[in-house]
């Protein structure tokens, strides 16, 4: 089997990566094409991928396609693609908001994979959700499965709808906690600690906690409570956040991210 991979950005790579080291895949069997110049260079350093700069020179030989440049290029590059595919061959999209339906029109193959990894894959540690059409076999979606889990965890989701929703939770999520750890960095600042003890204080709590979360069936709120003491400091740090509606700040925050992934599935 072989896999080409559109797009040699933070994402693409990072699968690239991710599923050369896959049982599914011989390292040799990962094609990348990417129109940028700078990631022409960078792909042709690593040895045992082999890059591309036509479609015409890559798609025919490739039975996966993963596409994973920006929404806004979906459209040129479907229909550059177009002559050279057939209903033999699976697209799988990580791009935000592009569907399914959208996708096997401006293709016209039928055997489309949707889903939605995060920036964690980088470190084996994504999650992905994803969603296929009807004509993808169970067997295939088992190989597509592997593929998406090789850069952390893959699960499949029932609609598209999970699809989009997901980009508003885990798509987009490590940038609301990458948010959450800023605004805590620059609050160890401002009470005198130096860069580098806001940093690891900051990023030890981080990691801490959710280990502590991860080794057990607890909520979030039971483990607040067991930091909060009564009348104590924690106390008085979930009074002012509740105070300013720091939660459903935060749920606005994400359905902004769903909502805009259904607007561009609309666009694009
Ligand atoms: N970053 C993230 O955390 C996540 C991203 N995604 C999705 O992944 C996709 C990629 O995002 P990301 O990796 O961050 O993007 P990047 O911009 O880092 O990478 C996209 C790459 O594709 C190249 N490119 C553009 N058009 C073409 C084309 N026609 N053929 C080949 N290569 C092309 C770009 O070149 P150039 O720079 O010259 O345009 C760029 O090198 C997006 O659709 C996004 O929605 C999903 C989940 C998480
Ligand atoms: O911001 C974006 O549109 C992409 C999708 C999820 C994360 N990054």
């Amino acid at each position: 089997m072989t896999v080409l991979v559109i797009g040699a950005g933070n994402m693409g790579l990072t699968y690239a990566e991710g599923m050369s080291k896959s049982p599914f895949l011989k390292k040799r069997n990962i094609m990348i094409l990417d129109t940028s110049e700078e990631k022409q260079r960078q792909i042709g350093k690593i040895e045992y991928f082999d890059g591309f700069k036509d479609l015409k020179d890559c798609v025919p030989a490739a039975d996966i396609i993963f596409v994973a440049v920006k929404p806004y290029h979906a459209e040129v590059l479907f229909q550059q693609m177009k002559p050279y595919l057939n209903n033999d061959k699976i697209i799988i999209s990580i791009m935000a908001g592009v569907t399914i339906q959208g996708m096997q029109e401006a293709t016209g193959i039928t055997k489309i994979v949707r889903a939605m990894p995060n920036l964690p894959a980088k470190v084996g540690q994504g999650i992905t959700s994803y969603v296929s059409s009807p004509e993808v076999s169970r067997i295939e979606l088992f190989t597509v499965e592997g593929l998406l889990a090789s850069t952390g965890k893959a699960i499949r989701v029932s609609s598209e709808k999970y699809i989009d929703a997901s980009t508003g939770i885990s798509g987009s999520g490590p940038a609301y906690v990458f948010y959450f750890m800023q605004s805590m960095m620059e609050a160890a600042l401002q009470m005198g600690f130096s860069e580098n003890d806001s940093k690891v204080l900051v990023s030890q709590t981080f990691t801490g906690a959710v280990e502590l979360f991860n080794q057990s069936q607890l909520s979030p709120n039971s483990w607040m409570e067991r930091v909060a003491s009564k009348g104590g400091t924690t106390r008085a740090a979930l009074d002012s956040m509740d105070d300013n509606n720091v939660s459903d700040k935060i749920k606005e925050a994400a359905f902004a991210a769903f909502n805009r992934a259904v607007e561009l599935g609309e666009t694009h």
